[in-house]
């Protein structure tokens, strides 16, 4: 029976404890023991060795290993999307048409998104009495109101478009394989900011349940292939869009295969529906009281609606880039660069993808080993946002304490790092319309409230926090993108491939 009264001294060891040989070992034992552990570590070294002269071929054949990571909605999903864009084209072409069910989910939410946040007006004026509420939805000019308080057109509309709710679970069927249980996840109410959320959580009970009535459910995917098999088995995966004379653009009616799929039929239905409710002065103005910035959302469709809503529509490059799904867990790219797609071709490229949320931070550390550059991205127009996973977190800090980490993490320190500040062009609209960044960064100060200045500011604050957190000295490389811009990025990807690439072999020269 076991001493249960037993403390251990201070030099006690419970593993050495567990694995030294018994007291009554007899010689025949023992010499079996030796040999067994001798074998042991001749497997164990031989183990070693082969993942030594693994790495070492890897180099050899040019095998490059590159990291995406940043918070959720930096836009590692469309960075990695950019280099497939860019270098397997052909591939990437013919997998537009799949996105083709993510980009039908995105419009759907949107409209969803405008007509949970005309519910809450109602809620308000019914709870309220009719007297103006704290952000004076209910003294908007809402037409000829019903009991409601909407507009009867607007009624209407809701109920025409209440299809959609259909449309919305069978495209997370289609979307989300079997088995896939975590697959919906909860975002907060769109489009608050910091100082609305504080707004919000001084108000009372009614208003918190307006915000849980903006509550949608963020559908995600494990990266890789899989969802594109679902989506394929559904019966619209028909991508016999080919190629050579193929440049990208959106496509028109007439030069794409009319496919049976009841989304974009009640979809294309809608379409009508759709725009008059987007363009509705009431709704506008509700979404502004209500800070919710639609048209900054990911998977933002609306301006196009008549296009992506056409019965012949496959996505364009542009809207793979622009579309939204969220990534979870870890997965591993591979590709070859297309002989047509410049000098590189043959490099064997290994682009690691990663869930940006904080749930899924955890797993990027097994990453870490042997990866020749990162590139990190800092959605800069966060600043005014707060995380979906934890209200309390304002983005842009988020972003900067990633930031510090990865910059000090002792596995990284012979690892590029590059930097994106990322989302340039909304925080360029952001600014434009009048939202000041120095309320929200106070040590921006009296700096212009331009995107040149601000990303000025922002480039200096990360390459000192770079530079003083880095354990050995290592050049700072940052850019200032739009990763959704197929333009601007091109000439920055190829930038990064050719600094990579020209690190990589540097690297095998030195093996
Ligand atoms: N306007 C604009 N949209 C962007 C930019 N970068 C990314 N997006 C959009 O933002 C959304 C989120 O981008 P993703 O690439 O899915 O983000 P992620 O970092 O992979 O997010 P997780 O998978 O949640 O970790 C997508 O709809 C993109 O199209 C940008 O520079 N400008
Ligand atoms: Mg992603």
């Amino acid at each position: 029976m076991p001493n249960m009264n037993y403390k251990p001294s201070g030099d006690f060891d419970p593993l050495e404890e567990a694995i030294r040989p018994p007291l009554d070992e007899t010689e025949r034992e023992r010499s079996q023991r030796v040999a067994q552990e001798a074998e042991a570590k001749r497997i164990s070294n031989a183990i070693d060795e082969s993942l030594r002269l693994e790495r070492q071929d890897r180099k050899k054949r040019r095998v490059v290993r590159l990291l995406l990571l940043g918070q959720s909605e930096s836009g590692k999903s469309t960075t990695l999307r950019h280099f497939q864009r860019l270098y397997t084209p052909n591939a990437f072409r013919e997998e537009r048409v799949l996105w083709r069910s993510v980009i039908q989910l995105n419009i759907v939410r949107s409209v969803h998104t405008m007509i949970d946040a005309l519910s809450g007006v109602r809620r308000q004026h019914i709870d309220s009495g009719g007297e103006e509420s704290e952000d004076g939805l209910t003294t908007l000019n809402n037409g000829a109101a019903g009991h409601s308080g909407l507009s009867q057109e607007l009624e209407f509309l809701k109920m025409r478009l209440t299809p959609l709710r259909h449309i919305e679970q069978l495209l997370i069927a289609k979307l989300v394989p079997p088995g896939e249980d975590e697959a919906l996840a909860l975002p907060p109410p769109p489009g608050i900011s910091p100082s609305a959320s504080s707004t919000y959580g001084h108000r009372s009970q009614r208003s918190r349940s307006d915000e849980r009535a903006f509550r949608g459910q963020e559908v995600f995917v494990r990266p890789g292939t899989r969802w594109k098999g679902s989506v394929n088995r559904g019966g619209m995966g028909n991508g016999q869009q080919h190629d050579e004379e193929d440049d990208g653009r959106p496509s028109s009616e007439g030069d794409a295969p009319e496919t049976r799929d009841e989304a974009q039929e009640v979809l294309a239905a809608c379409c009508q529906d759709i725009t008059t409710l987007w363009n509705d002065r009431f709704v506008r103005e509700v979404l502004k009281r209500r800070k919710i910035r639609l048209e900054e959302f990911p998977g933002f469709f609306l301006n196009d609606i008549e296009r992506v809503t056409a019965l012949k529509y496959i996505p364009s490059d542009d809207d793979v880039l622009r579309a939204r799904l969220k990534t979870v867990g870890v997965s591993e790219y591979r590709f070859e660069m297309e002989a047509a797609a410049g000098r590189e071709s043959g490099t064997e490229w290994r682009i690691i993808d990663v869930g940006g949320s904080r749930s899924q931070r955890a797993t990027w550390i097994p990453f870490f080993d042997d990866v020749d550059a990162i590139i990190f991205l800092a959605p800069i127009s966060g600043f005014d946002q707060v995380l979906a996973e934890d209200r309390s977190v304002n983005r842009l800090e988020d972003s900067v304490l990633l930031w510090k980490s990865i910059c000090a993490n002792k596995l990284l320190a012979n690892v590029e790092l590059v930097l994106f500040l990322n989302k340039c062009d909304i925080m360029e609209a952001k600014l434009r319309s009048g939202v000041r960044l120095s309320k929200y960064v106070r040590s921006y100060g009296e700096r212009a409230n331009d995107l040149e200045s601000a990303s000025k500011y922002f480039r200096s604050k990360f390459s000192a926090i770079h530079r003083e957190y880095s354990p050995l000295p290592r050049k700072f490389y940052g850019f200032c993108t739009s990763v959704t811009d197929t333009s601007t990025t091109a000439g920055i990807l190829a930038s990064v491939r050719d600094m990579v690439v020209r690190r990589h072999l540097k690297q095998s020269r030195l093996l």
